[in-house]
């Protein structure tokens, strides 16, 4: 079988992740890594093949600067951003602590402009303009974002005047964030290429989604349609409430577009690790229903769906769990099963049936599940039964 052709082809080349475990995730109800977490995190998303690793603000305190450290100076490949206000004082304590970029921001919507920092699109862009005048001017080597906070509840002619002036400054990247999580996919798609037309061509774009409404993987889904080049994720999506864009969901929706690009981009068969340490970290089960790595994410039964499972799981998988590094399982003994999945079954125990005594057996499990759960090793010894009855 060859897969769907109408599929579009997103190369997986066109954006990197930018995972912020360690800085979203620390708003977690739950997240509060201390520094031989961070290390492990910050290790194992580096051995993933994350491009950027995003981290708390220096601010926060000597601890929290002492782990910005010993993070910078591990020598890995994924690049360390610190995620700072727009204010000269966080930005000074932070250029020193060996990290390759700034992420700047800015609350635009009138909201934070009235309850969170009291200043108008004006004096946003005039204090942008001294904080990244000082960054450029005394650390040229820095990567610099700036993201207006709150950008799906700003007005459409503030965010274009604030993008296009720090685009003018020289920023790297701009950052739309979905600070509350209300944006809709089509929203993302249009404010993306509003943007794309008042930035300069080598100015990237970040997207940083929350999942108030859901719509986390969507949102990031849809910006990187529309040209975005940087997505923000973090392990699991913790975060602030219901938290962001997970990395597993964002790398099962772009798998779909590009996989030969997705596994030479990353080690993808990682995933599992990487869910199961924030897990333990955060001292919460991985969700039964979560993308890919959920403990029933890729559970087969029907018996509809086991007869196509079992000649081609394409059938039924959009993506192989191998890829991933997870297995699939056949779960045979159910009300819902068919004679397939039982002839199946028999088989790999060394049993056949014919046509009439296939049929039998299968109605036989079927009632006996109807009456209540049948576990596997029921299964089997119904099937071993039978044949010697
Ligand atoms: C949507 C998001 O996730 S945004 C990122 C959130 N991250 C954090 O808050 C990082 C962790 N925060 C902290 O450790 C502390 O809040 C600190 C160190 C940053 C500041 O602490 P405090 O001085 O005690 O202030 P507090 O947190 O109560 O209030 C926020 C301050 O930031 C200011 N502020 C808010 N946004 C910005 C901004 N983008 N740029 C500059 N200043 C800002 C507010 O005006 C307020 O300062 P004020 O008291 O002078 O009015
Ligand atoms: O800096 C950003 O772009 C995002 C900040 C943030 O966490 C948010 O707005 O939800
Ligand atoms: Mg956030």
């Amino acid at each position: 079988m060859t897969p769907e052709t109408s599929i579009p082809l997103i190369p997986a080349r066109s954006w990197a992740i930018i995972d912020s475990t360690l800085r979203e995730g620390e708003q977690f109800a739950r997240g509060n890594f201390k520094t031989g977490d961070k290390i492990e995190i910050a290790r194992l998303l580096d051995a993933f093949g994350a491009e950027f690793i995003e981290v708390t603000t220096p601010m926060v305190g000597a601890q929290t600067q002492a782990d910005i450290r010993q993070l910078t100076s591990l020598g890995l490949n994924a690049k360390i951003l610190t995620h700072v206000r727009c204010h000269l004082e966080d930005v000074q304590r932070a250029v020193d602590l060996g990290v390759d970029g700034l992420d700047l921001l800015f609350g635009t919507s009138s909201f934070l402009r009235e309850f969170s920092h009291g200043k108008s699109i004006a004096q946003i862009i005039d204090t942008a303009s001294q904080v990244i005048g000082w960054i450029k001017h005394n650390h040229p080597g820095l990567q610099i974002r700036f993201s207006a906070e709150d950008t799906f509840r700003s007005e459409e002619a503030d965010l274009m005047a604030v993008y296009r002036a720090v685009s003018d400054l020289g920023v790297h990247r701009v950052g739309l964030a979905d600070t509350v999580g209300v944006a809709t996919p089509r929203q993302v798609y249009t404010l993306v290429r509003e943007v794309r037309k008042v930035i300069h061509a080598e100015c990237g774009i970040e997207f940083h989604g929350h999942n108030d409404t859901g719509c986390a993987v969507s949102n990031a889904y849809e910006a990187i349609e529309a040209g975005a080049t940087h997505i923000d994720t973090t392990v699991l999506g913790i975060g602030e409430r219901n938290g962001i864009t997970p990395l597993g969901g964002f790398l099962a929706r772009m798998f779909t577009f590009d996989p030969q690009g997705l596994i030479d981009k990353y080690n993808l068969e990682l995933l599992p690790e990487l869910d199961r340490l924030i897990a333990r970290l955060v001292d919460l089960p991985i969700p039964w229903n979560n993308y890919l790595t959920g403990e029933f994410a890729y559970n087969h039964k029907a018996g509809m769906h086991l007869k196509a499972i079992y000649l081609n799981p394409g059938a039924y998988e959009a993506i192989p769990p191998g890829v991933f590094g997870v297995g699939r399982r056949i779960q045979a003994a159910s009300k819902v099963t068919g004679k397939h999945a039982i002839a199946y079954k028999a088989r790999e125990l060394g049993l056949h049936y014919g046509e009439d005594a296939l049929r039998r057996v299968t109605d036989h499990i079927k009632a006996l599940a109807e009456e209540g759960e049948l576990d596997d090793a029921h299964l089997e010894q119904v099937l071993r039964e039978w044949v010697r009855a």
